[in-house]
Order: C-alpha cells, then sequence, then structure tokens
C-alpha cells in the first residue's frame, strides 16, 4: 500500500526519524519496523506505538516506502535478500546511509528503481535536525515530494544536485553534531581547570552554545559578524580567538571535515 513506511534498521538513525513522523501525527499504524534486536523492537513499539517485526521481507512487502537505516557494513546483504519483493512492487527506496550510493542501492536491489539518498541528523529526534537529500533519475515530482515530507518531519531539508556531494552533506552536517558536542566536552574540562565545579562549567558551556546557536539562526547576521560583535579590543575574546588561529582552529576543522568526506567514499567503495 503506497502510504505503508516500512523502516528496515531501528537503530540510533532511525528511531530519531520515527520518533519525528509520530510527533508530526504520522498514523503509527502506517509505521513498520524490521529489527533484528529484541530490546530495540520492544521500545521502538512502546514508545510510537509502531508495528515492530525481525522479518525485513514481511516489513518491506506492500510497503509503497522502504526506508534503509541499516549500517553501509550491511547494505548490500540486506537489499540483495529483497531484492525480489522490490521488483515485483517497485516501491520508492530512501537510504540514510553513510557513503552508499544510489547506483550500488539500485543495483543490488535488482535495477529499475526510484531512489532517494539522504543524509539526516541525530537532532531529528528534536525536530531540529538537517537533512541532505539527492534522488536518481527514476525518482518523480511526486516521490520527490513524499520524501521531503517524510524528511521534513525530521527539520530542515537540502536538496543537493549532484551525487558527489552527499559525501561532503555527511561530513558537514551528519557528522556535525558530534563536533559540537566535542566543543561542549573541550569548553567544560577548560571550565573546570580554571577552577569551576563540574556542574557550574557544565551548564555554562551548555546554554552557552544552545545560545549562540539561537542566534545563528534566528538572526541574518553572519557568523564572522556576531564573532565580531562579541570580540572587544584587546579583551578577552580577542585573545582566546587568537589563540585558536595561532593553533590552525580553521585548517583543522577543515582537515576534520575533509577525513570524513573521505571515509564516505571509502564506505561506499569497501561494501561494494
Ligand atoms: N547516527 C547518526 O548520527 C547517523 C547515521 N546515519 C546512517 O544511519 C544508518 C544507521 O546508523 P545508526 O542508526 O547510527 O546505527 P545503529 O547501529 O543504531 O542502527 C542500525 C540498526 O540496523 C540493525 N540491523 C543490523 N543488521 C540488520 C539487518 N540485517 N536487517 C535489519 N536491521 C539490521 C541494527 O541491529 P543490531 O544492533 O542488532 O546490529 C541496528 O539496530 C547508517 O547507515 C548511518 O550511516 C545517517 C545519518 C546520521
Ligand atoms: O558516523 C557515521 O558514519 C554516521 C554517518 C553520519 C553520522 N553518523
Amino acid at each position: 500500500m503506497e502510504h505503508l513506511l516500512a523502516f528496515i534498521g531501528g537503530g540510533n538513525m532511525a528511531r530519531s526519524l520515527i520518533g519525528g513522523l509520530v510527533a508530526r501525527g504520522v498514523p503509527a499504524s502506517d509505521i513498520r519496523v524490521a529489527e533484528p534486536l529484541e530490546a530495540l523492537r520492544d521500545s521502538l513499539s512502546r514508545d510510537f506505538g509502531v508495528r515492530v517485526s525481525g522479518d525485513n521481507a514481511a516489513t518491506a512487502r506492500d510497503a509503497g516506502t522502504w526506508v534503509l537505516g541499516v549500517k553501509p557494513q550491511v547494505m548490500r546483504m540486506v537489499c540483495e535478500a529483497l531484492a525480489p519483493i522490490a521488483q515485483a512492487e517497485g516501491p520508492l527506496i530512501v537510504s540514510i546511509a553513510a557513503g552508499i550510493t544510489t547506483t550500488q542501492l539500485e543495483r543490488w536491489l535488482g535495477g529499475d528503481l526510484p531512489v532517494v539518498r539522504t543524509m539526516p541528523n541525530t537532532p531529528a529526534l528534536l525536530g531540529a535536525g538537517v537533512t541532505g537529500l539527492y534522488a536518481n533519475a527514476r525518482v518523480s515530482d511526486a516521490q520527490r515530494e513524499r520524501t521531503q515530507v517524510l524528511l521534513a518531519s525530521a527539520g530542515t531539508t537540502v536538496w543537493i544536485d549532484d551525487e558527489a556531494r552527499m559525501d561532503a552533506v555527511t561530513a558537514v552536517s551528519g557528522s556535525g553534531p558530534a563536533y559540537v558536542f566535542l566543543l561542549a566536552e573541550a569548553m567544560q574540562a577548560a571550565g573546570e581547570a580554571e577552577g569551576l565545579s563540574h556542574d557550574a562549567a557544565r551548564a555554562l558551556a551548555l546554554q552557552t552554545i544552545l545560545g549562540a546557536g539561537r542566534m545563528l539562526v534566528e538572526s541574518d547576521v553572519e557568523a564572522a559578524e556576531l564573532r565580531r560583535r562579541v570580540t572587544s579590543p584587546n579583551g578577552t575574546t580577542h585573545a582566546a580567538i587568537e589563540t585558536f588561529e595561532a593553533g590552525g582552529f580553521r585548517d583543522l576543522v577543515r582537515r576534520a571535515v575533509h577525513a570524513a568526506a573521505v571515509r564516505g567514499k571509502e564506505l561506499s567503495d569497501a561494501n561494494d
């Protein structure tokens, strides 16, 4: 049935998407999840009321949209096992896997299928995520719209025209929340090193990241200008920013993002 959504793999990212969909009014009865771990099946069923199963084929059969939420390392095996049903039914395929290309997915599922490769991120759980999407040539306008609605429940969406750039999307926004969490860890530890209690350092660092993030998205002002407004001449921020610049902060971020993009490509090659 066209409106049924089948999630194959019910791990962290699938859970974030399912939570977003249910919170935005998609009937839980329209969502099925295949997940090998019983504990995960139980918590998805309990928390969201969705139908769960340990059987990928039974979950996928008759569903108009399949959301492939397994790790890149098992994607080929999972797709090849589902190929006969995909060929018989022609569902819309939506992948959230890092690295794996639409050409690979289409080939593993037997060919001639509409495939949308997406890269969401975990703030999807709060409806505050961002997803990059790339559609292959077989995806119709209506299917594009259906995928857009599916991922919009997780936050904002950005369509990408060139699939090769999806590894850059993964490197900036897919992995990005972890960079911010690393910054939070480092700011907390530095605050403690300056004599603050654990709780005080944590509260100060976390609310600063939240407040700065809101300023970034809620004003039209560029990040560089917001930074300048905090930086009084010869003041405390100036001393900190000079230290970041001297330590090669921008180049370090560029190299980290590049390493993530390269790993995306490796995931595609290694699991072909
Ligand atoms: N975490 C993130 O921030 C993001 C992740 N992604 C992508 O999402 C995908 C999943 O990542 P993530 O949620 O972090 O990982 P998880 O390990 O949490 O989720 C994958 C789930 O798939 C299950 N699974 C494994 N084998 C099969 C199978 N044969 N059939 C059905 N289900 C199976 C796993 O079960 P079991 O535990 O038993 O192996 C697990 O629950 C990856 O492809 C990743 O690239 C994309 C964007 C962001
Ligand atoms: O680390 C990973 O490979 C996945 C993809 C993006 C975020 N987590």
